[in-house]
């Protein structure tokens, strides 16, 4: 039988081991300090696993799911209900399914109010033996702790001594009492300063996070990448079969690269720019190449991005051409001759320009803004996250329980149609869990971003970048949005959907709001 361990309070030394920990399950304030009631893993069912109280110092390595916990009980007490409202294009994989584990105390009481708590013993009642045994000091129930390597672990036990308590009178009135008087302030404290360290370690220029609205922090489980992950069954195309500009060289044209060639592999797919046929013999051929759906290789092409030597502020931006259509676009890349500094490369290099995530006050969770103008048809970043298949998207939507949830699937399926791929064989990209701060970014209407299929390799058409660019200026401060829907410019007289049971009213707020996130 393991010794009980009384952790010393005020010893960051000994903290709680988050995998052993199950949930929090209630909060209190204790001679003015912050505690939470952990409800300890354990390899058996049993309907008395071990439970103790801790305070902020033990649970450092714990935040997440101290986070989880306060969000769920804000949830409970109405305070930031229907934040976010059901997906409907796509749901997302159900992380509340995790939080209906550990319910709000404040939940748990009223939805029990008609039941008599089996436990004959209260908190107060413990702490009050708690006077006469070191063990109860602590208020530890069903288990002794034991501490390792500077971790705090519990272990069941039948130990007498130790009070006993069913995990479904968990909180007791009093506790769920206790717990709605008492304030998380410390631990949102935590929790934020958590949150901007991990911003802090995000390449690029900074990430702000600001909040006026209240004291939550967007979720500790989200993870910051610089790459799409690939889960199982997903599989890019080679790199060593990626094709590069072979005939292009960092010498050409003017010294760019790229651009003025009429050579560059790249821009194969890339738009002919007919401005630029003026030779009657070549305009006669490209006018037979059109009639007969013919490659368009070898006349001159629209390059994506303006070049240097234009205004200081346009450089790099997209040309009107691809800003005002749906094309995609075709970047150079690390098998391309025409060397580093090629305009052909811009969404690859990343995010160069300042963001702030901020909470939204009216009732669309969090949202994105730049800390800086930008200008039409600058790039912002990338929608990053997990790519993962069809199925697994499916089943991820299915275990969703809560209608609550906010959507951040995103369908890889710019090609779908033209390469013939068939629904369930196109990728979706999952940015719930890991990816980027595009992840806030929210839809209107009227939007000043828009979404953009960027490749790399015009081999694969089932993993791509999507990149956001504003779609005209933006002042600085302003919130980045873009339309969720993407359609494309002939779909856009498309007849209306009617909105269905599970629509989701837009609170974009936009003139010609269309009144329905999805339909
Ligand atoms: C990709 S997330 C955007 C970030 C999100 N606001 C958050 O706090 O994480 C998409 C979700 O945001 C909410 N949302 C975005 N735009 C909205 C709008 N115009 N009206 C209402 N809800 C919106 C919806 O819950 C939607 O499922």
């Amino acid at each position: 039988m393991p010794s009980m361990v009384v952790i010393p309070t005020g010893r960051s030394t000994r903290r709680v081991a988050p995998e052993r920990v199950h949930s929090i399950i209630c909060n209190r304030l204790k001679d003015g300090e912050e505690q939470y009631l952990v409800r300890w893993s354990t390899n058996t069912a049993t309907s008395k696993p071990p439970i103790s109280w801790h305070g902020l110092n033990e649970l450092s390595r714990c935040l997440e799911i101290v986070q989880d916990y306060i969000d769920t009980r804000e949830r409970s007490l109405n305070v930031a209900s229907s934040l976010l409202h059901p997906p409907r294009k796509r749901k997302t994989p159900d992380s509340e399914s995790e939080n209906e584990r550990r319910p709000s105390p404040i939940g748990r009481h009223f939805d029990r109010s008609s039941q008599t708590p089996s436990l004959s013993r209260s908190s107060s009642m413990a702490s009050t033996t708690a006077s006469t045994t070191s063990l109860t000091s602590i208020d530890i129930y069903n288990g002794v702790l034991e501490t390792k390597d500077g971790f705090v672990f519990a272990i069941k036990t039948s130990r007498p001594d130790i009070p006993k308590i069913n995990i479904k009178n968990v909180p007791t009135p009093d506790m769920a009492n206790a717990a709605r008087r008492a304030t998380t302030k410390n631990a949102d404290v935590l929790i934020r300063a958590a949150y901007i360290r991990r911003l802090e370690r995000v390449p690029g220029k900074k990430i702000h996070l600001m909040n006026l609205a209240d004291s939550s922090t967007p979720s500790l489980r989200f993870r910051y990448i610089t790459d799409c992950l690939l889960r199982d069954g997903v599989h890019k195309v080679e790199t060593g079969a990626q094709v590069g500009c072979q005939k292009c060289s960092p010498r050409m044209g003017r010294d760019i690269g790229c651009e003025y060639t009429r050579k560059c592999d790249c821009l194969e797919y890339a738009a002919v720019d007919e401005s630029r046929i003026t030779d009657p013999e070549e305009k006669a051929a490209y006018q037979l190449v059109l009639k007969e759906k013919g490659s368009t290789i070898g006349f001159p092409k629209k390059f994506p991005y303006f070049a240097e030597g234009t205004k200081v502020q346009r450089s790099g931006c997209l040309v009107p051409f691809y800003l005002h259509s749906r094309r995609p676009i075709y970047e150079c890349n690390d098998k391309c001759n025409c060397g580093p500094y090629c305009r052909n490369k811009n969404v690859q290099f990343g995010r160069t320009v300042e963001l702030e995530i901020f909470k939204t006050t009216n009732r669309r969770g969090w949202g994105l803004r730049c800390k800086q103008t930008l200008y039409a048809g600058q790039f912002i970043d990338t929608y990053r996250g997990e790519i993962i298949t069809d199925a697994e998207a499916t089943r991820r939507e299915e275990s969703a329980t809560s209608r609550t949830k906010a959507s951040y699937l995103y369908s890889l399926d710019k090609f779908a149609e033209s390469e013939e791929i068939k629904p369930h064989d196109v990728y979706v990209v999952d940015g719930e869990f890991m990816g980027g701060p595009t992840k806030f970014m929210n839809h209107s209407c009227d939007p000043n971003c828009r979404q953009y299929t960027v490749s790399y390799n015009k081999a694969d058409c089932r993993v791509y970048d999507i990149a956001f660019f504003a779609c005209r200026d933006i002042q600085k401060g302003e919130e980045l949005t873009f339309d969720y829907l993407d359609k494309d410019e002939e779909d856009e007289d498309e007849e209306k959907d009617e909105p269905n049971e599970d629509a989701v009213p837009c609170l974009c707020g936009a003139k010609k709001c269309r009144k329905w996130l999805w339909t």
